[in-house]
């Protein structure tokens, strides 16, 4: 590491850093601190992998921390020495390198395979899939983006796979989301919000359409636990699913692979062990392996866990090679604050877009171009995405049907008769009735997932409470079995607002206590997200926030635990 001595005021007040070869150059920027970079020398410079465009200004909003990397000698110019900056020549971008190698030879030979019918004598049919594991703040997040950077920076054409099984830290959706997405141009580092990509573009017809083409599945909640792990293993299947029918049209994508990022909670190794096998070990991490047909994981420094991986045997008997990598020493550990900054910035960047760039860094040459009392910036600026106009409106409790999906949100058990226990499903439905003010309250400020509905999802109303031959109070929900054939489509009748106005109830008989769906609706992919921003208990009416005016897609969402206010 050294210090400052590598910053210098260059010709007219220039701040200038000098990078030696193979050298990084790390900063952390603070709530009040923006800068803009631009390389001045000659060869690449890097970031999280990625280019720096020759000569153009590439802006950095607050919060961010990261690194420039240099391969050979280079100079950058900064608007402003950010309060926490330093130079190391201690980085891990040559072992990043090295693994690359390894992925692109594989990518080639899959490609010969998948096209051409060459066969290889590493038997190699398919790109590896890869998966990240370590530690909270071990650079995960920052090893898939690098390692997707490499793979989109060849041009070959690839388009891997990027999945996000770290709810708190989404790629490019908003945190509760598990994601799917195959970038086909290298990540930008503009802002900590969606580490693998812009967030989503308001179209009124799909409020996913993004930059970064991408599914997203609503896990509702920050991390994988003990209670929703059934949730989790359903969403991980679907995702698993969703991978293996892109990859059966797509042989460029097959060819690619698959990088995954994971939950700092997959270092648990009792998480989601089940109580009829409770001798499983990182029963969540086989289960992704097996879902996603992962070849390789990456443990990101901690030497028990790349132990305690290459001894199980489930994953030795799915042939699952483990290797272990260095932990940067740039990573930076992140508080509980800072993590709450970061997700909040990434709801308000769903609905809001890029925020703009502050008046310091905004293109303008001393005019005011840049913002009230800006300097503005003398020279080219990298194109970023603009901004988006979301979108607030009224729509009637009755029409907006909340429903929250596992176990955890039934009734308690101590309100089943004495002696009693029930036999739930672990992803049931659970109908948040409006009418109860305790449910009212707790929807203020939730963040909620839309998904579509068929006619072939509605049931029937539940049969409930049925006494099984011991005694035991028994409750089911009404599977597909009780499907009810509807006519309408259910775009005809799942109607949002337009232009404020409140829409008739989606269909008159359902009843608050009831869920008219099929349990399944709980675990699909989501179409987009709101957020309840009010609630007018005597109207009986929400205020919604959506990414985009028009009609919601469909009035049926999903509740978790986010929670999201506006303070920006
Ligand atoms: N070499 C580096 N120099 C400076 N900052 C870095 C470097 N590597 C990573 N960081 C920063 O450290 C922080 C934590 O890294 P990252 O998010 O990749 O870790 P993680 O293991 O995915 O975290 P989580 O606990 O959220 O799962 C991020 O803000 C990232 O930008």
């Amino acid at each position: 590491m050294s210090d400052n001595n590598n910053v210098s005021p260059g010709p007219s007040e220039q701040i200038i850093v000098d990078l030696e070869a193979g050298s990084e150059w790390r900063f952390e920027l603070e709530a009040d601190e923006n800068i803009a970079l631009r390389v001045l020398s000659p060869d690449p410079v890097f970031i999280n992998s990625e280019e720096l465009p020759p000569a153009s200004w590439y802006p950095i909003h607050r919060h961010t921390k990261g690194a420039l990397y240099a391969p050979t000698p280079a100079r950058v110019e900064v608007t402003s020495l950010p309060a926490s900056q330093y130079t190391s020549t201690s980085t891990i971008q040559p072992q990043l390198l090295n693994l690359h190698l390894a992925l692109e030879r594989t990518r080639i030979l899959a490609k010969r395979y998948l096209n051409d019918g060459i066969a290889n004598e590493d038997g190699v049919q398919r790109g590896s899939r890869v998966m990240i594991v370590g530690p909270p703040s071990s650079g995960k997040t920052t090893v898939v983006k690098n390692l997707v950077n490499l793979a989109l920076s060849t041009g070959m054409g690839w388009t891997p796979g990027v999945v996000g099984l770290d709810p708190s830290s989404p790629s490019n959706l908003i945190p509760g989301t598990l994601s799917l997405s195959t970038p086909s141009h290298p990540i930008p580092t503009h802002h900590p919000a969606h580490p693998m990509g812009s967030p989503p573009t308001s179209t009124p017809s799909n409020m996913l359409s993004a930059d970064v083409p991408t599914i997203g599945w609503w896990l509702g909640a920050l991390e994988p636990t003990n209670k929703n792990a059934e949730v989790w293993r359903a969403l991980v299947e679907r995702m698993g699913a969703a991978w293996r029918k892109r990859c059966e049209k797509d042989k460029i994508a097959l060819a690619s692979g698959l990088i995954v990022d994971t939950s700092s909670a997959f270092t648990n190794p009792l998480l989601g062990t089940k109580k009829d096998d409770p001798k499983a070990r990182y029963s969540l991490v086989t289960q992704a392996v097996e879902a996603f047909g992962i070849d390789t994981i990456l443990v990101i420094g901690h030497e028990k866990l790349h132990i305690d991986l290459s001894r199980l045997s489930a994953l030795q008997s799915l042939g699952t090679v483990v290797l272990r990598i260095p932990k940067s020493g740039g990573v930076v550990d992140l508080d509980d604050n800072q993590r709450e900054i970061i997700n909040n910035f990434q709801v308000r960047s769903y609905f809001y877009g890029e925020p703009p760039l502050p008046p310091q860094i905004a293109p303008g040459g001393g005019s005011s171009a840049g913002g009230a009392g800006g300097m503005g910036l003398i020279g080219k600026m990298v194109g970023l995405d603009g901004g988006l106009s979301p979108y607030s409106f009224q729509i009637g409790w009755e029409t907006l049907v909340v429903l929250r999906v596992g176990e955890e949100n039934s009734a308690p058990s101590s309100a089943l008769p004495l002696g009693s226990s029930r036999i739930l499903s672990p992803t049931r439905l659970t109908r948040v009735d409006p009418a109860g003010p305790a449910h009212v309250v707790r929807l203020l400020n939730t963040v909620l997932a839309i998904v579509q509905i068929t006619p072939q999802d509605r049931i029937t109303p539940a049969k409930t409470t049925e006494l099984a031959t011991d005694g035991k109070a028994k409750t089911e929900a009404t599977d597909a079995e009780g499907v009810k054939k509807e006519t309408g489509t259910a775009e005809g009748e799942a109607g949002g607002d337009v232009e404020g106005e409140e829409e008739e109830a989606v269909a008159e008989d359902l009843d608050a206590e009831e869920v008219p769906f099929v349990e399944e609706i709980g675990t699909r992919e989501v179409l987009g997200f709101i957020v309840i921003t009010g609630i007018d208990a005597q109207k009986k009416k929400y205020t919604v926030l959506s990414p985009s005016p028009g009609k919601l897609p469909s009035t049926v969402a999903l509740a978790g635990s986010i929670e999201w206010v506006d303070s920006a």
